[in-house]
């Protein structure tokens, strides 16, 4: 069965730190495939592939089983709640994998990332991955690079875009430019969507040249271009009128921000749509705090309210520039705008 909300459905299986740890073991050791495949396996065999000493093997169990993942004794199953996770395989790793990874950052530099962000970002492991200064060049290395962290802003991005599209009205547009546009899946969506739509991708040269690959084989690849450039040294293609941020400014600093949005704003078509769609600053409103949200806590000094973005809009003279809230795992805010 696929769930209806696939993004906090994932999550359910990464509440706690360690249950999440042995689940992305689970994935690695082969368990899960073993067990997706059939109904029960046996105990045994389960530990073949774990290769842990008996009582570590119980213990792992154990923390599978508190997780939902698992049931039964000799003969282990899958529960139908996991079963129904595993229909969103790619994200579920993907959240793993990027949990897992960032997790070291926020255990070694909690106090920086609360009070000094310049430490946290020359120390912290996640920035050397979004390694934006090697996507200008492409390279064999480059590529293999980059490929990291796209794919997971891909999949990330295949499960987010439907919440903005969803209360986008698409139907006044026909040129589409997505600036930071990655791998094109945001950009695939609209045109899959709309099948008159044609968008350009505007991104780094390595980050193109990864997004032509990914798009090659959808039904949509003929109607999707990609723009080469430096957002902080060109200027944006003319001839749009639907211009998209999503999840891109909140990577800068206010004023390259603004300028950002200044160069949207002077390359869209006259009566033309802006679109930022961006999370919102962590709120927890009295509730715990998830391991899964160890992913966004990395970013929790870019996140910004939603009114640096309006003003910036206003200042520039956008009319009907309306702000949604949308809750995915975290809120977004989504934000639309018209070119006078
Ligand atoms: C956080 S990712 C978001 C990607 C995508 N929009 C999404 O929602 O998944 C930021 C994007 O901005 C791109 N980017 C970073 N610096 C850039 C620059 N100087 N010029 C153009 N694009 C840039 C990155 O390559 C990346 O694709």
């Amino acid at each position: 069965m696929t769930h209806p909300d696939p993004l906090r459905h994932v999550d359910r299986f990464l509440e706690t730190e360690i249950e999440a740890r042995a689940l992305a073991l689970a994935f690695s050791h082969g368990l899960i495939d073993r067990l997706a495949g059939q109904q029960s396996a046996d105990r045994s065999e389960l530990a073949g592939l774990a290769g842990m000493p008996e009582t570590a093997f119980v213990f792992f169990l154990q923390l599978l089983a508190g997780n939902g993942v698992i049931r039964g004794g000799d003969a282990v199953r899958l529960t139908a709640d996991f079963r129904d996770a595993l229909a969103h395989r790619d994200l579920l790793e993907a959240k793993l994998w990027f949990a897992n990874l960032v997790a070291p950052d926020v255990h070694g530099l909690f106090a920086e990332l609360l009070s000094d962000i310049p430490e946290f970002m020359a120390r912290a492991a996640v920035f050397e991955l979004f390694r934006y200064d090697r996507c200008l060049e492409v390279t064999p290395e480059n590529l293999d690079a980059a490929a990291q962290w796209v794919g997971y802003t891909t999949t990330l991005s295949r499960y987010e875009a439907p919440a903005c599209l969803d209360r986008l009205d698409l139907a006044q547009s026909s040129r589409v430019l997505d600036v930071g546009g990655n791998s094109g899946e945001f950009a695939r969506q609209i045109c899959e969507r709309n099948a008159t739509i044609e968008a350009t991708v505007f991104d780094l040269p390595v980050v193109c040249a990864l997004g032509r690959r990914h798009v090659a084989a959808s039904p949509q690849a003929a109607r999707i271009a990609f723009c080469e450039g430096d957002l902080r040294r060109d200027r944006l293609p003319a001839g749009h009128d639907f211009i998209s941020f999503k999840s891109v400014l909140h990577d800068w600093p206010k004023d390259e921000a603004a300028a950002f949005i200044g160069k949207a704003a002077e390359a869209l078509e006259p009566g033309g749509k802006m679109v930022i769609f961006e999370r919102m600053p962590i709120e927890l409103k009295g509730a715990r705090l998830p391991y899964s949200m160890v992913a966004n806590l990395v970013f929790l000094p870019f996140f910004r309210s939603p009114d640096f973005y309006v003003g910036e809009l206003d200042r520039r003279g956008f009319a009907d520039i309306a702000v949604q809230s949308v809750g995915i795992e975290m809120p977004f805010a989504l934000i639309t705008a018209r070119k006078p």
